[in-house]
């Protein structure tokens, strides 16, 4: 609790903050003194960094005594954000250091503002994986996360006339103080060369001779827990080439022969490749995947043997590894790999324990987001892994000819080719692929989607098969978000309301507990202390629009949000074609009736990813009618829209607390959770949604009535498609669709292919059933405004929403993977 915090961070042996923070300014960068935010962030930052390497110090060297068995979260994306506002919380260091800051003149939130956001990920998938490991550390479970060291993140997305631009995400430039170079600590990586079988005695060995190898060189960064000793570790690796720099090449004078074995080596951890749904299909892609799965695959194993030997038998009482997603798959070859050709086991043993090993999640059933690696890229690029995915293959349909041996010859061999790991390119016969996701199911022994209604199309859909000869691998974990970063840090002032009402903070860690604000929802004195939190923060963001858009918006309008990736199964063109209409009927109100309408402002953000061509026009058509909307002198103080660009971790961390109505109206069946509906949630944001993700999960939470719920349903859409071409629309959308095609909003060309994916099924097929949706969606904004209108029956939702939010906290789903999964227990180190 608080106060066990209080004593320990009392006792901590380390110089005072004031001190520490000039004495860092100066020995490290030359500073006398903090003269900008930015100096005396570094002070701090450098300060602080010493406070948390104590505490990862101090729990590992617990770790080393107990040995306990680790879990192991392996993925190519980790959303971190900001670290000193978490870590300073976290470690319950934030009196003393706004102290220090007050008396060097400096207040801690300025100063955290010159941070740059570790922006190692591109959405939902990234950010679940930093919210787990704070969870992970917070309950106090020997836990890793393993990923890459991009030196290029997420793309900044800057307006150009209101068309998505990329800028490169240069983030380390001024040093990265929650990072510690691990120096020495690196493994070699190969990739291409050759595969050969040689004696060894009268054994026959395989040896792979790779012809390019790079350093992976480790690089720690401590993740403290909150309210416990506890910190663990994200080890990312960054690469680097074996050959630092060639001489000879340069005394030859043939320079970029020189730097070549440099670049190409670096190349592999220079940029996140800024796709979430697509895959580039690039064999750099590849070479990342496999480059971060063998090196942190060779360190749990070098470390394993440090204290076991090679009794690698017992390796699946010691380490397991998560899955995120099929983009470390390769770890099912690499560990056989390791265990057979390098560690000298026999097949099925190593099988026994990979299979044990390992675990895979699904975070998407979007057909064209799983992974399929042409053969020949497999091969060239890994031909060793190519072989062990042939084995494995072979070993696993012939295992299904024996399991499905009553069957008749023919319905056997169809059961069997469609579960191959390795099948044909249905879209190119002559090419053989990879699935990345079979592959994953086979070698693993828990297989999970994110939410209750995706975890049920897995196992009903996508990966039928596989759930019919074992389903009992198949569970769910629906998602959760620290409610560490996403309520009590990012919203004090509702935390401090929350903590004074419920007569403690225990329920940062404890979630549950929030359900006691059930009790207040509809007590006045209370409802208006909540109301003055949130219009604070709708304040705060409205100086932060007037800061990127110089407009001064309606600060009692409802704030109506919707941030995410822009996909177009998120459907942010049918928040646009509500608001087109919204607009239509304002300007067709007298004044009179306009008195009575409810003011929105509405604000969207997100980046498409950059080849996202649809997702590109979709941001145009919000740019372009948020031009026209927001310069009309009749309308504009009822009606706004404005894009928000280069959403991040940060910009969520503002936008969320000011909220009051967000939207997750994905075409149903196709978000598998969604993860910001819960953040929203946590603080306070009524949610206008489809039947689709963690949407249902939250609704039956907080109370389905309270959730403005629309939309056909996912069972409906196959059939809803097929019948599409004959779908009557409304003539609300009919006018619309005119007004954009006609020029409205300016652009028609290039907001042409946008109307007819839509609207013209000669060209397009409205795939994710805008406008079968569209009326319905309406008449649900209109159900919006008319409880927007009573204050108090709006209020009362909004507290249910933070009091039904306890079950989407990540430490509940953590738990469940610890405990149903993993098998992982908690060990805490001494205070
Ligand atoms: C290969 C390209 C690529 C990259 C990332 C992805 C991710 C799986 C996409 C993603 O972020 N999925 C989101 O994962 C969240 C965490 O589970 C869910 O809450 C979201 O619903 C899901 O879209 C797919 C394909």
């Amino acid at each position: 609790s608080a106060v066990a915090e209080a004593e320990r961070t009392a006792t901590s042996s380390s110089p005072a903050p004031t001190g520490d923070i000039t004495n860092k300014l100066k020995y490290l960068f030359g500073k006398e003194a903090a003269e900008t935010p930015k100096d005396a962030y570094h002070g701090t930052a450098w300060s602080v960094r010493e406070r948390l390497i104590d505490s990862f110090d101090k729990t590992h060297e617990h770790w080393k005594k107990e040995d306990p068995k680790f879990i192991y979260y392996l993925s190519a994306e980790f959303l971190m954000g900001r670290s000193l506002t978490n870590t300073v919380y976290n470690l319950g260091l934030e009196g003393e250091y706004a102290d220090a800051l007050r008396q060097l003149g400096y207040d801690m939130e300025k100063v955290a503002d010159a941070e740059r956001d570790a922006a190692l990920g591109n959405g939902g998938l990234g950010r679940l994986a930093a919210c787990f490991l704070d969870s992970i550390a917070t309950l106090d479970l020997p836990g890793w996360g393993y990923g890459i060291r991009y030196k290029y993140g997420m793309f900044k997305q800057v307006l150009k006339n209101g068309y998505q631009a990329e800028q490169p995400d240069i983030w380390l430039t001024s040093g990265n103080p929650w990072e510690i170079r691990r120096d020495g600590l690196r493994f070699e990586v190969g990739f291409g060369g050759r595969v050969e079988r040689k004696k060894d005695g009268n054994k026959e060995v395989t040896v792979w001779t790779p012809s390019e190898k790079v350093w992976a060189q480790a690089y720690d960064n401590p993740i403290p827990g909150f309210s416990t000793p506890t910190t663990s570790n994200l080890r990312l690796w960054d690469a680097q080439p074996i050959s630092e720099f060639d001489l000879g090449a340069f005394n030859a004078g043939d320079y970029d022969r020189a730097m070549l074995d440099r670049e190409r080596a670096e190349a592999i951890s220079a940029v996140l490749y800024p796709n979430d749904s697509t895959p580039e299909g690039k064999e750099l892609r590849l070479k990342q995947q496999y480059f971060f799965v063998c090196a942190s695959l060779q360190d749990v194993l070098s470390r394993f043997k440090a204290t076991h030997g090679t009794k690698f038998e017992l390796l699946p009482d010691k380490a397991c590894f998560q899955l995120n997603d099929t983009h470390p798959t390769i770890a099912v070859a690499e560990l056989m790999r390791l265990l057979v050709d390098v560690e000298g086991l026999d097949w099925d043993a190593a099988w026994t324990i990979t299979t044990k090993c390992l675990n895979y999640t699904n975070h998407t059933v979007m057909p064209e987001a799983l992974e399929k690696w042409p053969v020949k890229v497999m091969a060239k690029m890994l031909p060793r892994h190519m072989e062990i995915i042939e084995v494995i293959n072979e070993g696993w349909t012939k295992w299904l000819g024996g399991h499905l041996k009553e069957l008749k010859a023919e319905e056997r061999a169809k059961r069997i080719s469609a579960m191959s790991i390795i099948h044909e390119n249905p879209w190119n016969k002559e090419e053989m692929l990879v699935n990345m996701a079979y592959l994953a199911v086979v070698g693993s022994s828990a297989v999970n989607g994110v939410a209750a209604i995706h975890s049920n199309i897995v196992k009903d859909e996508i990966l039928n098969d596989f759930y019919q000869i074992f389903p009992s691998k198949f569970q769910n974990k629906t998602n959760g978000v620290t409610p560490r970063r996403w309520l009590a840090w990012c919203n004090p002032e509702l935390a401090s309301l929350i903590t004074e009402t419920l007569g403690s903070n225990e329920w940062i860690n404890d979630t549950e507990k929030l359900s006691a604000l059930r009790a207040h929802a509809s007590d006045p004195t209370f409802q208006k202390k909540w109301a003055a939190v949130k219009h604070a923060k709708k304040e705060k963001l409205a100086a932060l629009i007037k800061k990127i858009h110089g407009d001064s918006v309606n600060t009692n309008a409802l704030f109506d949000i919707q941030i995410k990736r822009i996909h177009e199964y998120k459907r942010q063109y049918l928040n646009v074609l509500s608001i087109i209409w919204r607009y239509k009927q304002l300007k067709k109100m007298t004044p009179e009736q306009r008195k009575k309408a409810v003011p929105r402002v509405c604000l969207i953000g997100g980046k498409a990813a950059s080849a996202y061509d649809m997702a590109k026009r979709i941001i145009r058509l919000v740019t372009a009618v948020g031009d026209v909307i927001n310069k009309d002198p009749e309308t504009k103080d009822l009606l706004s829209l404005y894009f928000l660009p280069d959403y991040n971790v940060t910009l969520a961390e503002t936008i969320i607390p000011a909220a009051e109505l967000s939207q997750h109206i994905s075409t149903a069946g196709t978000e598998a959770s969604g993860t910001s509906n819960m953040k929203f949630q946590m603080n306070g944001c009524l949610i206008i949604g489809t039947w689709d993700g963690a949407n249902i999960e939250i609704a039956e939470e907080t109370g389905v009535d309270n959730v403005f719920v629309f939309g056909v349903r996912a069972d409906e859409i196959n059939q809803l498609r097929k019948e599409r071409k004959n779908f009557k629309t409304d003539p609300r959308w009919d006018e619309i669709m005119k007004d954009i095609e006609g020029g409205m909003f300016g652009d028609k060309d290039y907001f042409k292919p946008l109307v007819d994916s839509v609207n013209n099924m000669k060209v397009g097929n409205d795939w994710f059933l805008v406008a079968n949706d569209f009326a319905a969606y309406l008449d649900a904004q209109e159900e919006v405004d008319k409880v927007y209108k009573d204050q108090s029956e709006w209020l009362r939702r909004s507290i249910m929403y933070t009091a039904g939010s306890g079950k989407f906290s990540s430490d509940r789903t953590i738990r469940e993977y610890a405990e149903d999964i993993w098998h992982v227990k908690p060990s805490r180190p001494a205070a």
